[in-house]
């Protein structure tokens, strides 16, 4: 599913009217049917429903909704917000309508008037501002906007909650809290940022009949869904072998932090790692041993209970996982150069081991194999030297510079992941929840990231595929034995079989 910016979904439109006669009114047409038809599955013919119309295309699609519902037998009363001469263009053509079928609208004139119609209605739907909107609220909506949200009603927003713009980096004050958004077309960014999604509430897409490829270029940025998981994770093949199936090193650990390597290497080999060896101080291995009899050990130099060198590796691994529990010290820098430069294939770097990177990253651009970094915001702020709120502000934008920068793939994590490629390809996840909000989810994704990275996938599909393993794993396990209070990350480990046998094996 397409994820677009303003411009992207104005340029769509455009494309459509001008080149494929689609014209506007059309698309609005079909717009209004859909989100009313959506509306219907959230609201009753009993329901006492008001919708208020701004002045664009979003209040123009608020007429058809409002033509379509009294068609269909629902209560319905339209507060228009503008003076009638300031509704132009297909917004006009469909107030027309509405009023050919005879179907009639009341005008705003203070907020008085929103007081008096909105008494009684307990459904609210918000076709006031769409993507257009520019700057904070202005008169009146800097009144109506605070008014409908104290209302004891529930909110259905067109497009996006008005007043939330929809790209990310624009600073907004006031908007709608809807309870639930449906989205024409395609979802907008606003609807994957800490900040706005909230707003929000929950949200669905629905068709306009806008071809796909309009956009005009391959899906570049979208959410990764099932669909896209069932379509590119590998089947095992009958007469594969271990090897097959990835040869993984691990590298992490200290003495002081002995669990996160040990739930990286589980995961790696629950996610389907054919061999795993996981290098490590002595102290950890003897810790390790009993819970990942699976895995191989290779012993190394340690100082003060942290590894020192990587002397002893042979890299001759499918898959490197680097930096879970490593600990900081200076000499993290220079053991995490030496992986860069002796492995041939895929590194992944996790948690301590994003901190060592940061004064080598200019030279990852002259690795021939793929780099991946898992960092959180805390840890992509720092890479980026910027504030974690800053990060936050503009997530895609800073995750698509980085990555072509320096050339590597980022995993940024959070509540919407965003894996980026070095080509600037973008993937939301929207599987897990906030029961992964404890210690040890991190580790274990690096985990199942390093296992897929090592089958025959791309690496964006094997970063997108370990995404969503790990949040509807996340997911499954919540609905079922779980709550968001309890879930452990060992608890992903073992669940994963569920999500494996649950959702990949129909
Ligand atoms: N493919 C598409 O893009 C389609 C879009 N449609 C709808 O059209 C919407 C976009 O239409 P518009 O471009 O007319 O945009 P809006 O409906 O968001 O309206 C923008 C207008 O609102 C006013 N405005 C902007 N910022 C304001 C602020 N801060 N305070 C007060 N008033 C403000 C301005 O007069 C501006 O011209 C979409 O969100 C969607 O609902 C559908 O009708 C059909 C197809
Ligand atoms: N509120 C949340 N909703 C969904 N997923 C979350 C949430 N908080 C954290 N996660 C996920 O949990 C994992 C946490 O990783 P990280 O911050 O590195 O933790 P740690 O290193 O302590 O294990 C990431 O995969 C992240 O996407
Ligand atoms: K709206």
């Amino acid at each position: 599913m397409h994820i677009v910016t303003a411009k992207e979904m104005y340029d769509t439109d455009r494309y459509a009217m001008e080149e494929m006669g689609l014209q506007g009114h059309m698309l609005m047409e079909n717009a209004g049917r859909a989100v009313a038809t959506e509306i219907e599955k959230h609201v009753s013919l009993k329901d006492q429903i008001l919708i208020l119309v701004g002045k664009g295309n979003n209040g123009g699609d608020g007429f058809v909704i409002a033509r379509t519902l009294l068609q269909r037998g629902y209560s319905v009363e339209v507060l228009q917000i503008p003076n009638d001469e300031d509704i132009q263009g297909d917004a006009l053509t469909h107030r027309k309508i509405y009023e050919a079928f005879g179907y009639g609208y009341h005008t705003f004139e203070d907020l008085n008037s929103l007081i008096t119609f909105s008494s009684g209605k307990n459904v609210i739907i918000d076709a006031l501002l769409g993507i257009g909107v520019k700057g904070p609220l202005r008169s009146p909506y800097d009144e109506i906007v605070p008014y409908v949200n104290q209302l004891d009603a529930k909110v259905i927003s067109v497009d996006l909650p008005s007043g939330i713009p929809a790209d990310e980096g624009i600073s907004f004050e006031e908007a709608i809290q809807s309870n639930f958004t449906i989205v024409i077309q395609y979802p907008k960014v606003s609807a994957f940022l800490q900040h706005t999604a909230p707003f929000y509430g929950e949200w669905k897409a629905v068709d306009i009949g806008l071809p796909d490829h309009l956009l005009g270029k391959p899906e570049s940025c979208g959410v990764w869904t099932k669909e896209d998981v069932v379509a590119s994770l590998p089947e095992r093949e009958p007469f594969s072998h271990k090897g097959s199936h990835g040869k993984g090193l691990v590298i992490g650990g200290a003495l002081q932090m002995p669990g996160s390597v040990t739930m990286t290497s589980r995961a790696a080999l629950r996610a389907g790692a054919g061999l795993l060896t996981v290098a490590t101080v002595k102290d950890v291995i003897s810790i390790l041993a009993s819970s990942v009899t699976e895995a191989t050990f290779i012993a190394l130099e340690e100082q003060a209970g942290k590894i020192n060198s990587v002397d002893g590796i042979e890299f001759s691994y499918d898959g490197v996982a680097i930096g879970m529990g490593m600990g900081r010290h200076p000499e993290g820098e220079e053991l995490l150069r030496e992986v860069l430069k002796q492995a041939e294939s895929p590194v992944l770097i996790d948690a301590d081991g994003l901190y060592a990177l940061k004064a080598y990253l200019p030279h990852v651009t002259s690795r021939s194999s793929p780099t991946i970094l898992t960092p959180h915001p805390g840890e992509m702020a720092h890479l980026l030297g910027v504030e974690v709120p800053e990060l936050l502000e503009k997530p895609f934008q800073y995750s698509r510079q980085f990555a072509s920068r320096y050339g590597v793939y980022v995993v940024l994590k959070g509540a919407f992941t965003l894996v980026t490629t070095p080509k600037g390809n973008q993937w939301v996840h929207t599987t897990g929840n906030v029961g992964l909000a404890k210690g040890g989810s991190g580790d274990v994704l690096a985990g199942m990231l390093l296992a897929m990275t090592m089958q025959p996938q791309s690496i964006e599909e094997a970063l997108n595929n370990g995404v969503w393993l790990h949040g509807s794993t996340a997911d499954l396990l919540t609905e079922d034995t779980h709550s968001t209070y309890d879930l452990l990350a060992t608890d992903l480990i073992d669940g994963l079989s569920k999500t494996y046998r649950t959702h990949l094996s129909e």
